[in-house]
C-alpha cells in the first residue's frame, strides 16, 4: 500500500512529534524520521510492519514524501487517546483586531507585522489568486468564507494585476498540500514575497456572521506581541476608509497598451463577431488585466491610462470607446474622476465597470453609498430587465448607486436579486453603460460577458 505524507510550507506539526507519536502508536516506528524540519502527518493509514520514505520524484517545491506501507490500514490521526493531547497547530501567534472590541486569535502565514484595513468576507469557492490581485482590494482584509484556501497554490496565468494591493488574508485553514498542473508556488510563501499579511486557524464563520450583523468593520491584524490589545484596538478607531482616495496610489504612472486576448485555450466566446477594430481608452483606477483581455478578445485596440489622465487627452486621441475600470475605495472621495467622466460623457461611447459605474452614477447627477457589507462573492444573482433573464455574477463592491438620486432618463437596466440594489445603468442618448459588478469574471462565472459585446456594438453605432 502507498500513502503520502505531504509536507508543505503551511507547517504544523513538529517532525519531533510525529516521530513521538508514531513511536507511542506502534513501537516499530522507532528511528522513523522525515528530512523536512516541519512536517505536518497527514497519514490517515498505516502499517504494523515496513515503513519506508523517499522523496517523491515532483516533490520540489513542496516536500512530497512517499511511504511505502504493508498490511492493514488503521486511523492514526486523531483516534488514539494515549498519544500526547498537545495541538501544536492550535498555538497561536496572530491576532485580528476589531473595532467593536473583540480579539481574534489566529496563526498567520504570510508577512509579519502590523496592518489595518476594513474585513469584508468572500464567499466565492474558486478564485482566491484573483481576488488577492484585485486592485479593488487595496485597504481591506479579506475573508474568505470557503474554509479551505491554498490547495491549487499560486500560478504565473491567473493574476489581475502586477501585485497584492490588499491588507492582508483571514481563512479558516490553510491547505497543507499545493495540487494543480499550474501551480509554481505555495500560498503563504507567495503571501511573504508579496509582503501581505495572511492568518488561518480563526472562525470565519463567527466573524462573518458579525460582520452580516454589524456590518463592515475596521480591524488590525498583528504578529507584534509587545502592543496590547488595546493599542490594536485603538489604531482600529482612528483608521477611516470611507472619504479616502485609495486610486492615486495604485493607477499607473504613464498610458500603455494592451494588446494580450484570453488566451485561447481559456476561451468561451463563440464565433468571431468582430471584423471592425476598435480603439478604447481605458481608465485605470485599479484595472483589473481580464478587462483588458476581454477587451482585446472582442478585438479592441486598448490604450490604458492613468486615473488622473486629462479628459481632453483622451479624446485628442480620437478613441472608439471610453472604459473606466474597477477600483478601490469610496467613489465620493475621488472627485477629480467625476469630473473627468463627465467631461467625456456624450463625447464617445463609454462602459463603466464597478468603481468606473459609480462614478457615472455619479457624474449623472446621483449619489453613491456604502453598503453594510457590500457584495463579495462568485455567485450574485442579477436581474437582467432589458432582457427579462437572470445572470449570475461575481461581485465586489461596498459601495452602490442609489437609483432614486438619478435623473429620470437614466435607465436602471440590472437588478442585484439578493437586496434589489441597483447593479446597471444606460443612457442611449449619451451612449453610456454601467454594471455595478463583474462581466470580466476570471473564474467566472460568465454569464455577463456579452456586456463587452454591448460595448462594441454601442462603439458600432456611433461610428454609424
Ligand atoms: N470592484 C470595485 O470597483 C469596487 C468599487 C468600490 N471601491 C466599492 O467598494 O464599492
Amino acid at each position: 500500500m502507498m500513502a503520502r505524507v505531504h509536507a508543505s510550507y503551511a507547517d504544523f506539526t513538529p517532525t519531533s512529534l510525529v516521530s513521538r507519536r508514531l513511536r507511542r502508536f506502534r513501537p516499530s516506528f522507532t528511528g522513523f524520521t522525515l528530512s523536512s524540519p516541519h512536517v505536518h502527518l497527514r497519514l490517515l493509514m498505516h502499517s504494523t510492519s515496513h515503513i519506508s520514505t523517499s522523496p517523491s520524484p515532483n516533490s520540489s517545491p513542496l516536500h512530497f514524501y512517499k511511504v511505502s506501507m504493508k498490511g492493514q490500514s488503521t486511523f492514526l490521526s486523531g483516534c488514539d487517546d494515549s498519544v500526547s493531547t498537545e495541538r501544536p497547530w492550535k498555538t497561536s501567534d496572530a491576532r485580528l483586531v476589531l473595532e467593536d472590541g473583540s480579539v481574534w486569535m489566529a496563526k498567520s502565514f504570510g508577512a509579519s507585522g502590523t496592518q489595518v484595513g476594513e474585513v469584508v468576507f468572500n464567499t466565492s469557492l474558486t478564485g482566491y489568486q484573483e481576488i488577492l490581485t484585485d486592485p479593488s482590494y487595496a485597504g481591506q482584509f479579506v475573508l474568505m468564507t470557503n474554509p479551505h484556501i491554498g490547495n491549487t497554490g499560486v500560478n504565473l496565468d491567473d493574476e489581475e494585476s502586477n501585485q497584492c494591493f490588499l491588507a492582508g488574508l483571514v481563512i479558516r485553514s490553510i491547505s497543507m498540500c499545493t495540487s494543480n498542473w499550474r501551480c509554481r508556488e505555495a500560498l503563504g510563501d507567495y503571501l511573504k514575497k508579496q509582503n501581505i499579511m495572511a492568518i488561518y486557524d480563526v472562525d470565519t464563520r463567527a466573524i462573518t456572521r458579525r460582520l452580516r450583523e454589524d456590518g463592515s468593520l475596521i480591524g488590525v491584524l498583528s504578529t507584534d506581541e509587545s502592543t496590547t490589545d488595546k493599542e490594536l484596538i485603538e489604531m482600529a478607531h482612528k483608521w477611516k476608509i470611507v472619504g479616502v482616495d485609495l486610486i492615486s496610489g495604485i493607477s499607473c504612472e504613464a498610458p500603455y497598451k494592451w494588446s494580450e486576448k484570453t488566451d485561447s485555450e481559456w476561451e468561451f466566446k463563440t464565433g468571431s463577431d468582430h471584423r471592425e477594430e476598435f480603439h478604447v481608452v481605458a481608465y485605470d483606477f485599479g484595472i483589473k488585466h481580464n478587462i483588458l483581455r476581454r477587451l482585446a478578445s472582442y478585438g479592441c485596440k486598448v490604450t490604458v491610462v492613468p486615473s488622473k489622465w486629462p479628459a481632453s487627452e483622451t479624446l485628442k486621441l480620437n478613441p472608439d470607446g471610453v472604459l473606466f475600470s474597477n477600483g478601490p475605495g469610496d467613489p465620493a472621495a475621488v472627485p477629480y474622476a467625476v469630473e473627468i467622466v463627465k467631461d467625456i460623457i456624450g463625447k464617445a461611447p463609454v462602459f463603466g465597470i464597478c468603481m468606473g459605474h459609480q462614478l457615472l452614477g455619479q457624474a449623472l447627477g446621483g449619489k453613491t453609498f456604502k453598503m453594510k457589507f457590500g457584495h463579495h462573492g462568485g455567485n450574485h444573482p442579477v436581474c437582467n430587465l432589458r432582457k427579462g433573464c437572470i445572470e449570475i455574477s461575481a461581485q465586489n463592491h461596498n459601495y452602490a448607486v442609489d437609483p432614486a438620486s438619478l435623473p429620470p432618463n437614466i435607465e436602471m437596466t440590472h437588478i442585484n436579486l439578493n437586496d434589489n440594489s441597483c447593479a446597471g445603468l444606460r443612457c442611449p442618448e449619451l451612449k453610456i453603460m454601467s454594471l455595478q459588478y463583474h462581466p470580466e469574471a476570471s473564474p467566472g462565472p460568465h454569464d455577463s460577458d456579452l456586456a463587452f459585446r454591448e460595448f462594441i456594438q454601442l462603439m458600432k453605432s456611433s461610428k454609424s
